[in-house]
């Protein structure tokens, strides 16, 4: 579907219009939560969870059957400062990985049963260096957040968002410093696996970044124009294009959850619809989820991105749905309440 915006003011008024989840549709899913054969909330947070995709699907009896993951690649100007421990070229080399089968994320989506795509974003013209000038013009963020918003599947019934982009954990670091204030080191972290040098290096990058364009930062889309990626716009538009569908999102590591705080700042209930997957390794994730308000559903020492951590806690969510729906009530199965 053609993104339903051109500027960002359009963008912008969509979050001011967003639709809720379905009342009638969670009060059901209570009910038969509670008629299930176990006892009150002992599936844990695997009830919460059934409940709160009955909602966002309209029904309180719900099947996942269909989940899309989409990669958005992008390079960044501010990588040939050296903040990461790999080289910028590593971006296509690996969309090329991606393309052929042989990353991680493959393997993921193939084991939980989810449909890949990768979107790679101009990746022969990188950002601007944002120590330097606004990474992205407006109308590259525009075009950038369209790209996201475009890449949703209306018909999915879950979607999960990841990246590929050599410096973006620098550029969401910045983004979270932008948005949330603190210093650049409460925000920076090893990324790919820099070392002591090159996290100071990269703590006066992102110093640099959002010093440079202080006047600006009360508006979180200038925070991501100016700071951010056009992967990670692309995956704040594809976030906000399942929140307006209805879609429920498994929300990835640092720079996906960067991605996610800006529409949380246009909109406070805009990530409603989304849960957290997991809990990267990367230095201020947890920091981040705690600004979202979003509880990890594992903590398995990951730090790729890629949406691995989400696809990962695809499982847990698959699996609280098949109970919520497949489960057998006390009165059907002839068991005895307490
Ligand atoms: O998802 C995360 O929390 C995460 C943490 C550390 C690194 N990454 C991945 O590593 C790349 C960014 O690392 P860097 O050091 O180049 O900024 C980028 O492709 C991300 O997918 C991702
Ligand atoms: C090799 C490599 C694979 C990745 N996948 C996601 N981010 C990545 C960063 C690097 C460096």
């Amino acid at each position: 579907m053609q993104a339903p915006f051109t500027t960002l003011t359009g963008f912008r008024a969509i979050l001011q219009a967003l639709p809720q989840p379905d009342a009638e549709a969670i009060a059901a899913a209570e009910a038969r939560n509670a008629q299930l054969t176990k006892p009150a909330g002992a599936l844990g947070r695997l009830e919460e969870l059934a409940i709160w995709y009955a909602g966002w699907r309209g029904n309180g009896r719900p099947r996942l059957e269909r989940s899309q993951v989409v990669i958005f690649a992008g390079n960044h100007g501010v990588a040939a400062r050296g903040v990461s421990a790999f080289p910028p070229e590593v971006t296509t080399q690996m969309v090329g990985n991606f393309k052929a089968g042989g990353a991680a994320i493959n393997q993921l989506s193939k084991t939980f049963g989810a449909v890949m795509s990768v979107v790679p974003l101009e990746l022969d013209r990188p950002t601007e260096d944002f120590t330097e000038a606004p990474a992205m013009t407006e109308e590259e963020l525009v075009a950038a957040l369209a790209a996201g918003w475009e890449a949703v599947d209306g018909d999915t019934d879950l979607f999960i968002t990841g990246e590929m982009g050599i410096g973006n954990t620098t550029s969401a670091a910045a983004v979270a410093c932008g948005l949330f204030g603190g210093s650049a080191a409460d925000w920076t972290g090893r990324g790919s696996g820099v070392d002591d040098g090159g996290l100071s290096l990269k703590t006066r990058v992102v110093e640099a970044g959002l010093s440079l364009h202080a006047e600006a930062l009360s508006d979180p889309l200038e925070v991501l124009r100016r700071l951010g990626g056009r992967e990670v716009a692309a995956m704040t538009g594809a976030i906000a294009r399942a929140r307006v569908s209805r879609i429920p999102v498994i929300l990835d590591g640092f720079i996906c959850c960067a991605s996610a705080a800006v529409l949380q700042a246009l909109a406070p209930d805009a990530l409603d619809h989304a849960v957290a997957g997991h809990a990267s390794r990367e230095g201020a994730h947890r920091a981040l989820l705690q600004k979202l308000g979003k509880e990890p559903l594992l903590d398995l020492g990951l730090r790729l991105g890629e949406a691995s951590g989400a696809v990962l806690a695809l499982s847990v969510l698959k699996a609280a749905i098949d109970c919520h729906s497949g489960m057998a009530t006390f009165e059907e199965a002839g068991v005895s309440g307490g």
